[in-house]
């Protein structure tokens, strides 16, 4: 669950219940006098769905009943795919939230928070949930909406006028084949599009999917076939979306889907692959015992953080991006390795600038135990041919205002809380090396291995000094 998710915690439905009469009808009390609802009741589900909106989004919703509701839509198409389950957890939308703060993450670094901020949802639903949450948590995003079913669009409009966001989202029909008709629309680029893909291929696999489950799907859903079914089922459609994004390119600054099936995961990177798109992220929203995933793709330079980009479960090691981090640990105190690495980049003529970090500051805690540094590379300085230049007299700097740089980085030393089987005084820190933009991998990746490289002579030279000056002494 990602940590900003207000559903960490479970609602309590007793207060909910005392807070909204509506809802109330549809509490009941365990012997605990805990109180719970019927999960099978599609009603109540919906009731519960409407009420969280309200209670912690200010959010009010209305969905046809022959559509689906966000959390029916968890429970009947999404969640219960292949295991169902009536647990509390399934059934809220904390996988919608997961799904939105990862494109917060992932977009922070393209967008400012002051500026607008253009969102695509395709395939908005009845509901248009994910265009009202994001415009809920976030006060400069603006999303186009889009759907293929004019019906799903019209209870779409509604919920927007009655949230009072017609002026932040625009709703648009899609009767073309597209799945990103944003050349119908006034032209204008995209932060970040994003989509519940419809998860079935045929009629016939999502009867046969429903008749798997252990309850029989509800009447909210059963009208609701096309919204849940399209040719070549997820796969296709997000293979879809892939391949009009090669043609805008940077127009969307990311382009993402939410995965229901494991299987879908390794097809889709296989596809970012065949196209040589290695700017992919891939994450996994838990939630109970639902697995999503959240696969996202970029033709912009900027590198998202490994926390972000990649997915912890070893069940996904073989689709994993390619990784924008290095990770290393060294015997000293981070202040120590930190001029180290300032005279290794100032030799290197690669500039750099400390950074604070607001977490540490925030908290009045401000010391040298954690370091944040960055800066851009113009140059590759360390290469053979440009230290042949430099020895030729051969002026190697650019014009760094003007110029684009090769790459940028950031470097993080931490005082590493890793246990010391030696002296308890020997401290260690943790060095993380990321590359946060740029387009050619290997030349970061040379940076880094020429930093490596001269700290470990340093401070094996440093090692080698001491260990000759504690002989001198006790000779
Ligand atoms: C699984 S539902 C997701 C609905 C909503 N976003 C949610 O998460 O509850 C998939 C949606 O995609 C829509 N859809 C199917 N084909 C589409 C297309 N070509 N363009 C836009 N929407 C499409 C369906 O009508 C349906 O509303």
């Amino acid at each position: 669950m990602h940590p900003r998710n207000r559903y960490n915690t479970q609602p309590d439905f007793h207060v909910l219940a005392f807070k909204y009469p509506k809802f109330r009808k549809h509490v009941r009390y365990d012997k605990e006098n805990k109180a719970y609802i019927d999960f099978h009741d599609p009603d109540a589900v919906r009731e519960l769905s409407y009420t969280l909106l309200k209670n912690d989004f200010g959010l009010y919703l209305e969905i046809p009943n022959d559509a689906l509701c966000p959390m029916v839509s968890l429970c009947q198409s999404c969640c219960d795919i292949d295991e169902p389950s009536t647990e509390y957890e399934i059934c809220l939308h904390p996988n919608r939230l997961n799904y939105i703060h990862w494109i917060e993450d992932l977009i922070c670094d393209v967008v400012s928070s002051t500026e607008d901020v253009y969102g695509i949802d395709i395939g908005t639903g009845a509901s248009c949930i994910y265009p009202l949450l994001g415009c809920a948590l976030n006060a400069n995003w603006k999303f186009l909406a889009t759907d293929a079913h004019k019906r799903l669009l019209e209870a779409a409009m509604n919920n927007v006028e009655k949230n009072n966001l017609s002026d932040r989202i625009t709703l648009l029909l899609n009767s073309s084949n597209r799945k990103l008709p944003i050349d119908d629309v006034p032209e204008r680029d995209y932060a970040f599009c994003m989509c519940n893909p419809p998860f079935y291929e045929s009629v016939k696999q999502h009867e046969i999917a429903a008749a798997n489950k252990k309850k029989p799907p509800s009447s909210t859903c059963t009208s609701s076939q096309d919204e849940m079914v399209t040719p070549g089922g997820e796969y296709q459609f997000i293979k879809d979306i892939l391949e009009e994004s090669l043609v805008f390119r940077r127009r969307i600054s990311w382009y993402t889907s939410m995965i229901g099936r494991l299987e879908t995961v390794d097809l889709i990177v296989a596809e970012l692959k065949k196209h040589k798109i290695d700017n992919f992220v891939l994450t996994e929203f838990v939630q109970g015992k639902t697995r999503r995933w959240g696969i996202g793709w970029s033709f912009g330079n900027q590198r998202p953080p490994m926390a972000i980009s990649q997915p912890s479960s070893r069940k996904l090691r073989h689709v994993k991006p390619p990784i924008s981090e290095f990770v290393t640990t060294w015997d000293t105190n981070p202040t120590s390795l930190y001029f180290a690495i300032t005279s290794i980049l100032t030799e290197a003529l690669v500039s750099y600038q400390r950074n604070s970090d607001s977490a540490v500051e925030k908290s009045n805690d401000f010391n040298d135990d954690s370091i944040l540094c960055s800066g851009a590379v113009f140059v590759e300085t360390w290469s053979r041919k440009t230290r042949r230049k430099i020895a030729a007299g051969e002026d190697i700097t650019l014009n760094v205002e003007t110029d684009q740089p090769l790459f940028k980085y950031a470097i993080r030393l931490e005082k590493s809380t890793e246990k010391n089987t030696e002296a308890q005084d020997r401290m260690k820190t943790k060095l993380t090396v990321s590359w946060i933009w740029g387009d050619n991998r290997n030349i970061f990746e040379s940076f880094y291995l020429h930093l490596k490289r001269r700290l470990d002579e340093k401070f094996k030279t440093d090692k080698k000094q001491k260990i000759e000056r504690n002989d001198k002494t006790t000779s």
